[in-house]
């Protein structure tokens, strides 16, 4: 069933109604975290929860550590889709998940690191959340950030050098040899499975507001049905 369709309570656990899903895909640096906050921050008055892809990095070998510079983080391949969408799944059938938790600092994944529960709304956020169609049929709603590449580029470098302490010198060969270039090949090719695609993404407070209106609708139709489902029948008979 695609997600598209509403969200039902058939089959959840203690009789919960199915999460709305939010998928959130764009380049590095795009804003997309800044996205999910905003939206977060919005939805205060229900419950949230927001997974990051970035927590299911693999961690990496010892001989991959030794040549990380050649390591591209960017690419599909680089994160543990399975367990990720695993993980998705139960939370979208009302179960609680272990998510692991991949260190920037050591680049290892410390697996079962932290225990999410099941929400009314859980946010999806990553550069290639998009990139698996099973992944993105668990999703009710997909937002693409659309930042410029310039912009994402030197908020990359202003993260990397005086956030992170690296050299500029690794940061703008990282970018040329593998996020401009899986920016490219991945990334942007999955903006057409968008729902909604947000230009300059935090920065665009119409474009939020809009989306959590339309989150609230949702989420209060649902509400609807929980309260009687003859009066969901006859919302739904009316949009008809
Ligand atoms: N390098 N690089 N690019 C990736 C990617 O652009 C971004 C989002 O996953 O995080 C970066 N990334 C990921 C893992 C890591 O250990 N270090 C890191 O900088």
């Amino acid at each position: 069933m695609s997600a598209k369709e509403q969200p039902t309570t058939s089959g959840l656990e203690n009789g919960h109604r199915e999460p709305f899903v939010i998928g959130v895909a764009g380049g590095a640096s795009s804003g997309k975290s800044t996205v999910c906050k905003m939206i977060i921050d919005q939805l205060r008055d229900q419950r949230v929860v927001a997974v990051t892809q970035e927590s299911f990095y693999y961690g990496l070998t010892e001989d991959e550590l030794v040549h990380v510079h050649d390591y591209n983080f960017d690419h599909p391949d680089a994160f543990d889709t399975e367990l990720l969408l695993s993980c998705m799944q139960s939370l979208k059938h009302g179960k609680a998940v272990d998510i692991p938790n991949y260190n920037f600092k050591t680049y290892k994944s410390a697996p079962n690191a932290r225990k999410v529960n099941p929400s009314d709304v859980i946010i999806l956020e990553g550069i290639l959340v998009f990139h698996d169609s099973r992944l993105r049929d668990l999703m009710n709603m997909k937002i693409f950030v659309d930042t410029d590449a310039d912009v994402r580029l030197t908020r990359r470098i202003r993260r990397d050098t005086i956030d992170n302490g690296r050299d500029i010198r690794v940061v703008l060969d990282q970018y040329s040899k593998f996020v401009k270039t899986a920016f490219e090949d991945f990334i942007l090719p999955t903006k057409k499975y968008a729902d909604i695609i947000i230009p300059r993404g935090g920065d665009n407070d119409v474009a939020i507001d809009l989306i959590v209106q339309h989150i609230r609708t949702k989420l209060g139709q649902h509400d609807l049905c929980k309260v009687h489902p003859n009066l969901y029948v006859i919302q739904t008979t009316y949009q008809i």
